[in-house]
C-alpha cells in the first residue's frame, strides 16, 4: 500500500503550469496512481487559438495519458480547467473560480514560470516573482491548505560552485525590483538588467533566485517546500521511457544533432551533465507534496532533484551516446549526417561555425534561390547558434548541489513508496535512458514513424554520397587552381601521375607475363 498515493486520495490539488513539460507529466502520475482523488484545478490560458477546453482535450488525447485513461477513466471529469493568466492582476480568475478554488485547494504546485534564458526582466519577474507572490497570497486565504510546493531550479544560484538547501538572498530585495518594474520603462530596465543579474548569465536564473526569495518571505503560516531540479530531460520510465515533448534544455540540441544542422558544440565533455528525468522529479515533487503535509516540518526544506552527485554523466559520454543512437535510429529528412564534436576554445569555436554551420546554410540557401524556393536555412542556423550561445554557459561548468534534505526524505519513505515514487537517480543507466531519451525526441516530439527507418537510412547514405562528390569536386577545382600558379604544385603533380602510370604499366606487365 502506498502512503503517498493514498495521501492523494479525495484530495483537491491546484497546479499551475499544467500545460507545461513537467506539469503535464505530474498530472499523469497524480491520476494513475491515485485515481480516487477529488479535483486536480489547473490554471490555463487560452493559446495559439485554441479554447481552454481543447487545450485540456489535446492533453488528454496524447500518448503520455493512455494509461491514466485505464486507470482512471473519467479522468475528464476530475480536471477542472481555470482561466487564468498569471501575468495578469488576481491572474484573472473570475469571482466564482476564486471562490471555488479558495474554498477548496488541498495542496498546490506552482510550475508555471518562463523558462525563457532571454526574456525581458520585466516579463520574467512578472511570472516567477510577482505571480508566487500573488499566488502565496492566494494560498493563505484557503482554509484547507495542506501544503505550498513551489518548483524552482538547481540554477537559482548557478553563480556559486558549490550550492547548499539553503535560500542564498540576492542583494536587491525582491519587492524593491517588483515595484521597479511598475515604474520603470523598458530602455531603462534595460540598462539596469546586467547590473542587477550580476554574475548570473541570464534573467531566468536571477527571476527564479528571487521567486525562492519571495517563497521564503511570504510563506507566513503556510507549509511551504521549494523542489530545484536541474536539467530536466524526458521521462525515464514512467509513464513509458523517453516521453518529451518540447524543445527545452538539451532536446532542442538532440534534434538539431540528429538533423545533422549542429555540427560543432562549445562545450566541456568532461563537465557534469546534470540532467533529470521529468519523472524522478515528479516522484520527489509528489514525495515532498505529501511530506511536507503530513509531517509539516518547522522550516521551508528545500530539495535538490540533481544526479551530479549520485549518479554523474559528462556532455563527454552524452555526446557519444546520442550520436551513436542515431547511427542505428536516424531522424528523417536530415539536412546533413549527423556528426559532430566538441570544441573548447573561441579560435576552434569560430571557425566550425563558418565552415561548419554558416557555409554549409549558405550554399543550400543558394541552391533553394537556384531552384525557385525561399532561402531558410541561414536564419535557421543563425538561430541555432544564437541557442548555443545561450546554453554555452550551463555546458561549460560543474556545479555541486547537496542533497541532504533529498536523502533524507528518502529514507522516510516505506519501501512500497520508494519502489511507487522512486526518485533514487543512482538506479539511472545513463547510456540505456540517453537512448531512450533520443528515440522519445524522434517518436513523441518529431512523431516520426519507426517505420520510416530504411529510408532514412537510404536518405544519409545518399547524403554521404553527395558529401564525398562535393569534397572530391572542391579538392579538384583546389588542385586546378594551384597547378595553374605554382610550378612545385605542376612537379608534384606531374611525379604522381607518372608514379601511377609506372605503377600500372608494372601491373599490367607482371599478369601478361603470369598468363
Ligand atoms: C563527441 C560527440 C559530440 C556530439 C555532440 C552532439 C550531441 C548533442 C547532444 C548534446 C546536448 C548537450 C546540450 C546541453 C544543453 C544544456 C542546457 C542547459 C540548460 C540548463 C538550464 C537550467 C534548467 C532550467 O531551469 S530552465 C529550463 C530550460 N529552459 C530552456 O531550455 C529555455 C531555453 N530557450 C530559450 O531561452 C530560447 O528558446 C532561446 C533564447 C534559446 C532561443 O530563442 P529564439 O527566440 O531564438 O527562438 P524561440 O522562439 O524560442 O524558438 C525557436 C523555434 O522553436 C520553437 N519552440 C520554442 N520553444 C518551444 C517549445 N518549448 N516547444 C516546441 N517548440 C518550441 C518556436 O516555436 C520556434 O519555432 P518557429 O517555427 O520558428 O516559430
Ligand atoms: N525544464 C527544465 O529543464 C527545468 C524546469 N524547471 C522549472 O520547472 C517548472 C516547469 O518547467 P517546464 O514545465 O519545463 O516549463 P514549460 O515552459 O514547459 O511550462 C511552463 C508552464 O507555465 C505556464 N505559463 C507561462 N506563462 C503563463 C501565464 N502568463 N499564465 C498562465 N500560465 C503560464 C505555461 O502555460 P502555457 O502552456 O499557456 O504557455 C506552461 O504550462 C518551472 O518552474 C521551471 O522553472 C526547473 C529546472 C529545469
Amino acid at each position: 500500500m502506498s502512503m503517498i498515493a493514498d495521501f492523494y486520495g479525495g484530495k483537491s490539488i491546484l497546479i499551475t503550469g499544467a500545460t507545461g513539460f513537467l506539469g503535464k507529466v505530474l498530472m499523469e502520475k497524480l491520476f494513475r496512481t491515485s485515481p480516487d482523488l477529488r479535483v486536480i484545478y489547473i490554471l490555463v490560458r487560452p493559446k495559439a487559438g485554441q479554447t481552454l477546453q481543447q487545450r485540456v482535450f489535446q492533453i488528454l488525447n496524447s500518448k503520455l495519458f493512455e494509461k491514466v485513461k485505464e486507470v482512471c477513466p473519467n479522468v475528464h471529469e476530475k480536471i477542472r480547467a481555470i482561466s487564468a493568466d498569471l501575468n495578469q492582476n488576481d491572474f484573472a480568475i473570475s469571482m466564482q473560480d476564486m471562490q471555488e478554488l479558495l474554498s477548496y485547494t488541498d495542496i498546490i504546485f506552482h510550475c508555471a514560470a518562463t523558462v525563457r534564458f532571454d526574456d525581458h526582466l520585466r516579463h520574467a519577474v512578472q511570472l516567477n516573482v510577482t505571480a508566487t507572490q500573488q499566488l502565496l497570497l492566494m494560498a493563505s486565504q484557503m482554509p484547507n491548505l495542506e501544503a505550498f510546493i513551489h518548483i524552482s531550479t538547481a540554477f537559482s544560484n548557478c553563480n556559486l560552485k558549490h550550492i547548499d538547501e539553503v535560500i542564498y538572498p540576492c542583494p536587491v530585495e525582491p519587492k524593491k525590483i517588483i515595484d521597479s518594474m511598475e515604474w520603470l520603462d523598458d530602455a531603462i530596465i534595460d540598462e539596469i538588467t546586467p547590473k542587477l543579474i550580476g554574475d548570473r548569465p541570464n534573467t531566468y536564473t536571477y527571476t527564479k533566485a528571487l521567486g525562492e526569495m519571495v517563497v521564503q518571505q511570504e510563506s507566513g503560516k503556510l507549509n511551504i517546500a521549494i523542489i530545484r531540479p536541474s536539467i530536466v530531460g524526458a521521462t525515464w520510465q514512467e509513464p513509458f521511457p523517453g516521453w518529451v515533448d518540447n524543445i527545452n534544455g538539451p532536446t532542442g540540441l538532440i534534434v538539431a544533432a540528429g538533423k545533422g544542422f549542429l555540427r560543432s558544440i562549445r562545450a566541456t565533455p568532461m563537465a557534469v551533465a546534470d540532467l533529470i528525468p521529468a519523472d524522478i522529479v515528479v516522484n520527489l515533487t509528489l514525495a515532498v507534496g505529501w511530506y511536507t503535509a503530513v509531517h509539516r516540518p518547522k522550516s521551508t526544506l528545500i530539495y535538490h532533484c540533481t544526479s551530479g552527485n549520485l549518479n554523474p554523466c559528462n556532455w563527454g559520454k552524452m555526446g557519444i551516446q546520442v550520436l551513436a543512437t542515431f547511427e542505428k535510429i536516424p531522424l528523417e529528412r536530415a539536412f546533413r549526417r549527423p556528426k559532430a564534436d566538441f570544441t573548447t576554445n573561441n579560435v576552434t569555436t569560430q571557425y566550425w561555425n563558418a565552415v561548419s554551420h554558416r557555409a554549409p546554410a549558405i550554399i543550400y540557401d543558394f541552391y533553394l534561390r537556384l531552384t525557385g524556393r525561399k532561402p531558410r536555412m541561414t536564419k535557421l542556423m543563425n538561430r541555432l547558434l544564437r541557442t548555443l550561445s545561450m546554453l554555452e554557459y550551463f555546458i561549460n561548468r560543474s556545479w555541486e548541489w547537496s542533497t541532504y534534505n533529498t536523502e533524507m526524505l528518502m529514507s522516510k519513505l516505506s519501501p512500497e513508496d520508494q519502489r511507487v515514487f522512486n526518485f533514487d537517480v543512482r538506479q539511472l543507466n545513463w547510456l540505456e535512458y540517453i537512448e531512450n531519451y533520443v528515440l522519445g525526441v524522434k517518436k513523441y516530439l518529431l512523431k516520426e514513424d519507426m517505420a520510416g527507418i530504411p529510408e532514412a537510412k537510404q536518405h544519409l547514405k545518399r547524403l554521404r554520397n553527395i558529401h564525398y562528390l562535393f569534397n572530391t569536386a572542391l579538392f579538384l577545382i583546389a588542385w586546378r587552381l594551384l597547378i595553374a600558379r605554382s610550378q612545385v604544385a605542376r612537379n608534384v603533380w606531374f611525379f604522381i601521375v607518372s608514379f601511377c602510370y609506372k605503377f600500372l604499366s608494372y601491373f599490367r606487365a607482371s599478369s601478361t607475363l603470369k598468363v
